[in-house]
């Protein structure tokens, strides 16, 4: 799992916007072989929305051959309700897009057989192969989709009854009124997110930081839900400073770290798709080199360009706090 720590929201939202940009165009979708998109709802996400419409204005993103999946809706709310997941879906994103409508999936809150709704959504997923890259958002009490605390990390989609946290913190939508918010929802399981092949959490604010911390630092567990995520093959979280309030020091330094190697090595600008672009990079000697001085250039910490030969003058000899130091001078 890698989390990737910018400054604030808005950094946030455009670092997650170009991954999703990168890793779509990248895929080189097609009629026959669409993108399949897994897609939160919350304030959480609205940064993103926005910069994927701004990419899309600009010519640098198409939905055309995208197929969405949302997380979760809420039941028997109208669907043109204004705070219904479908009507924020369409007002933030989808109405600005060209995404084929007949590719967009939201569970249906009120249709007449809940259960039947939930097996049909999962079986959808199925039929177009599963998800490639699932977005998710967290509730302060670190649930992910509407995966409550306590819920099995097995689950699939379902219906659930809302925790009073959530419903609590979900008035803000419903003028501050706890009694107007549904009590229940259909939501994907957490199995049915950490099935798809990439999952990218945003999690911003101080208010998200405890569950930030218990996410990343403790074990996987079912009240914490979004924990699931330690497990997960190729898992990414990309949060704010403020969300990070609770991390240890050495869990900061050391994501950032790792970021800043993976920097280093393929340059600045391939915005998280390192691992990919690494594996992609032909293995030639020149590459090789390449490579090596710039992993070397960092982990020396030094202007002067390092060799490429192991047995040279750069030694891995730490010289107390003034970092890394060459043979010839010790
Ligand atoms: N079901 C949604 C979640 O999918 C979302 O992640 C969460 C966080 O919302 P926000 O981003 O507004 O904090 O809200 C709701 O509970």
């Amino acid at each position: 799992m890698r989390l990737i720590i910018r400054q604030d929201y808005d950094e946030v939202s455009s670092y997650v916007a170009h991954y999703v940009k990168e890793r779509v165009n990248q895929f080189q979708p097609t009629a026959e072989r669409p993108f399949v998109l897994g897609l939160p709802t919350g304030s959480s996400p609205i940064g993103v929305y926005a910069k994927l419409v701004e990419l899309h204005r600009a010519g640098q993103l198409s939905f055309k051959h995208v197929i969405t999946f949302n997380m979760d809706e809420y039941v028997g709310l109208p669907r043109n309700h204004p705070e219904s997941y479908h009507s924020f879906m369409w007002n933030h994103l989808f109405k600005h897009v060209d995404v084929n409508i007949k590719n967009v999936h939201i569970l249906d809150g009120n249709a007449a057989d809940l259960d039947e709704e939930c097996r049909r959504f999962e079986a959808t997923i199925a039929r177009v192969g599963g998800i490639e890259l699932c977005l998710g958002g967290i509730g302060p009490d670190g649930h992910i989709a509407f995966n409550e605390p306590g819920s099995s990390l097995t689950s699939r989609t379902r219906v659930k009854t809302l925790a009073y946290e959530t419903i609590i913190a979900n008035a803000r939508f419903f003028e501050g009124d706890v009694t107007k918010v549904p009590k229940l929802a259909l939501t994907v399981g957490v199995a049915t997110v950490m099935d798809a092949r990439e999952v990218l959490v945003v999690i911003t604010g101080a208010h998200k930081s405890i569950a930030l911390a218990k996410c990343i630092e403790e074990g996987v567990n079912h009240i914490w839900t979004v924990s699931a995520i330690q497990m997960h093959p190729k898992g990414l979280i990309v949060c704010d400073e403020d969300a990070t309030l609770e991390l240890h020091v050495k869990t900061v330094k050391y994501f950032k770290s790792i970021e800043h190697v993976h920097q280093s090595l393929i340059g600045p600008h391939n915005l998280g798709l390192q691992g990919n672009l690494l594996r992609s990079m032909k293995d030639t000697d020149e590459n090789v080199t390449k490579r090596r001085k710039l992993f070397l250039g960092t982990v020396l910490n030094t202007d002067e360009e390092p060799p490429v030969s192991s047995d040279d003058k750069y030694v891995a000899k730490k010289n107390g706090n003034a970092g890394w130091k060459r043979k010839m001078d010790s």
